[in-house]
C-alpha cells in the first residue's frame, strides 16, 4: 500500500532508549510507530538508542505497525549518524524534525539516492518552527514529486509552543489557525496529515475530545506518547457507521439505471453532487483501509 493508502489514525512515540517500551511496539494495535531517536532521547543515550533500533528491526514481527524512524535534524551532531542508520534499516519512513525549508527536506532525499534506498521509504516532515509554518506552502508543494518522497507532515505542538512563545491551553485555542494550516497544506500536496501529541495522556476525556476536534479539522490521525491513547485515536479517526452507512447510500444511488449520467440527484430531500459521490468513495476506501486490527486494543 502507499503511504497515502495505509491509515494513519494512530501514530505512537516510542523512544528508541527504552527497551521496555521498545518490545511492546511491534505488538499494540496502533497503525504505526515512530521510533524516536530524536527529543525522547537524552544526548548521552542517543548511541544506545540507535542499537536499540537495529535490534529491534531485526526482530521485526510480522504484520506489525508502519514503522517511522524520527532521527535527528541533520544539522546537529547526532543526524548523520542517525540518517546512516536509518538508511541501512529501511524503514517504511523516515521523520525528520524541525523542517525549515524544502531543502531540509531535499538534502535528506539526496541522502537516501546515494545509498539507493528504495523509493517506499518515505520521508515525513515534522512541523515545528515558525521558519517551518511560514514555508508550509513550499514544503508540501514536495508532496507533488515523488523523487522527494515526501509522504507526510506531523504537527510538533511542543515545540510549537516553545518556539513561538503561544500559550497552550486545554482547548489548543492559539494553536489552532497554525494546525489548520498544517492540514491544508497536506492537502494541497497530496500528504498525510498528523496531529500533534496530548501530554496529559492520563486525562482520557480530555484526550477524546482533542480527538475528535483533529478528525474534525481534517487531520488523518493523532501522534501519541503512550499505549492508553491509541484506542481512542483509533476510534475517533475511523468513519462511524452512519457515515459510511450514508456513504454507500450514495454510491448505490449514483449506480441507478435512472441516475446514469446524471451530474444532481436529490437523496433524502438534499442535492447530492458527483463531488458528493467522490466524497463518498474516499470514505469507504478509507473505512476498508483501517480495519479493526488483530494486534491488543488493550490498555498496557
Ligand atoms: C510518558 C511516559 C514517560 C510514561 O511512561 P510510564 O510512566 O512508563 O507509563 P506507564 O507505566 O503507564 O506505561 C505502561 C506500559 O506501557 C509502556 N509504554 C509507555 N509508553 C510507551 C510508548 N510510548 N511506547 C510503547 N510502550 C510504552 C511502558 O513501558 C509500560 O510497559 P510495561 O511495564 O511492560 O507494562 C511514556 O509513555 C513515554 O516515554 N512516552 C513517549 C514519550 C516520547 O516519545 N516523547 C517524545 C515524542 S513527543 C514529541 O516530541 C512531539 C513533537 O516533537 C513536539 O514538539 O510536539
Ligand atoms: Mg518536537
Amino acid at each position: 500500500m502507499a503511504a497515502a493508502e495505509k491509515p494513519f489514525r494512530s501514530v505512537l512515540y516510542v523512544p528508541a532508549s527504552n527497551p521496555k517500551a521498545l518490545a511492546k511496539a511491534g505488538s499494540l494495535a496502533c497503525d504505526a510507530v515512530i521510533l524516536d531517536l530524536e527529543d525522547a532521547v537524552a544526548p548521552g543515550d542517543k548511541q544506545a538508542a540507535r542499537a536499540n533500533l537495529k535490534d529491534w528491526f531485526g526482530r521485526r514481527p510480522v504484520g506489525s505497525p508502519t514503522a517511522i524512524v524520527r532521527v535527528n535534524a541533520l544539522a546537529t551532531e547526532w543526524g548523520a549518524d542517525d540518517l546512516a542508520l536509518a538508511r541501512t534499516l529501511e524503514p517504511d519512513g523516515i521523520l525528520l524534525p524541525k523542517v525549515d525549508t524544502p531543502r531540509d527536506l531535499l538534502e535528506a532525499g539526496d541522502l537516501l539516492d546515494e545509498e539507493a534506498v528504495p523509493e517506499r521509504v518515505k520521508l515525513w516532515a515534522m512541523v515545528e518552527t515558525p521558519r517551518g509554518l511560514l514555508n508550509l506552502g513550499a514544503i508540501a508543494e514536495l508532496g507533488r514529486d515523488p523523487a522527494a518522497r515526501l509522504a507526510g507532515l506531523v504537527a510538533g505542538t511542543n515545540d510549537l509552543v516553545k518556539e513561538t512563545g503561544v500559550l497552550a491551553t486545554p482547548d489548543r485555542r492559539y494553536l489552532v489557525p497554525w494546525l489548520m494550516q498544517i492540514v491544508l497544506s497536506a492537502r494541497a500536496g497530496g500528504l498525510v496529515a498528523l496531529d500533534g501529541v496530548m501530554n496529559d495522556f492520563r486525562a482520557a476525556a480530555l484526550f477524546e475530545l482533542e480527538c475528535a476536534e483533529a478528525a474534525a479539522m481534517g487531520f488523518d490521525g493523532k501522534t501519541l506518547i503512550h499505549p492508553a491513547q491509541i484506542g481512542p485515536a483509533n476510534a475517533a479517526f475511523s468513519p462511524s457507521e452512519t457515515a459510511v452507512a450514508e456513504a454507500r447510500r450514495i454510491v448505490e444511488a449514483f449506480a441507478l439505471a435512472e441516475n446514469a449520467g446524471k451530474g444532481v440527484i436529490v437523496l433524502d430531500d438534499r442535492m447530492v453532487e458527483r463531488l458528493h459521490l467522490a466524497q463518498a468513495q474516499r470514505l469507504l476506501a478509507r473505512a476498508a483501509a483501517a480495519p479493526a486490527t488483530d494486534r491488543s486494543e488493550k490498555d498496557p
